[in-house]
């Protein structure tokens, strides 16, 4: 049985692999994302998973390393987190009224075999008032999060519509991953509490 490995903190990439049953450890490692060149979108969000993921040490033979990185992309801007009200100001007007792309980058790595998928989403946002920007910069959603809002949380007030999976806004292109990590044998465990349930 093949073991997965989260090179992630995120709390969301964490929940959605619990959503699909599919055990794992977390084991993560910083790496300086700074000195990574961009040339477009979907180049830099695989590098990105990459140098995460080689960041983090194989240490059993039938580990598998799985590691993600999130964009928003914006008239061939690059938004990560924002750092100051100011930032994430700049960031969601920017977004008003506009469609923006975001791109999830995810790298799986075993001891036998390496693979990338790298997935876009396209989201529009509503055009956003002053007082709406300010009021959602308060609530300090948009902190942690590429382009200054969550779909999940608040910012979901701030959305549209979609085009393209939603889990991959969220940070985890979640059916494709679980497809690609059967070919590295894991699969999806039923958890404890359902067999109690069923009797099994
Ligand atoms: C656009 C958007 C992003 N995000 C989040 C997903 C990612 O966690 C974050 C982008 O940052 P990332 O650098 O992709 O990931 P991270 O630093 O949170 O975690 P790690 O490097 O340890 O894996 O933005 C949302 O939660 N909701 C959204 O709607």
């Amino acid at each position: 049985m093949s073991q997965l490995i989260l090179a992630s903190s995120s709390p969301r990439r964490k929940e959605l692999l619990e959503q699909v049953h599919i055990p794992f450890q977390i084991r993560k490692q910083d790496a300086d994302e700074s000195s990574l060149p961009f040339y477009n979108p979907r180049a830099y969000v695989q590098a990105l998973a990459e140098l995460k993921n080689r960041t983090v040490e194989l240490q059993e033979h039938n580990e598998v390393i799985l590691s993600a990185d999130t964009i928003v992309s914006f008239e061939g801007k690059v938004l990560g987190k924002p750092q100051s009200a100011e930032e994430a100001y700049e960031m969601l007007s920017m977004l008003s009224g506009a469609q923006h792309e975001v791109y999830t980058g995810v790298m799986l790595r075993s001891s036998e075999q390496e693979s990338f998928i790298v997935e876009k989403t396209t989201v529009e946002f509503w055009p956003l008032t002053k007082d709406e920007i300010e009021y959602y910069i308060e609530t300090g959603d948009p902190f942690d999060k590429a382009g200054g809002y969550g779909i999940q949380t608040y910012g979901a007030t701030l959305v549209k519509g979609i085009k393209g999976d939603y889990n991959n806004v969220v940070g985890l292109p979640l059916s494709r991953v679980v497809r690609s990590l059967q070919a590295y044998g894991v699969y999806p465990s039923l958890p404890e509490v359902e067999n109690e349930r069923t009797g099994n």
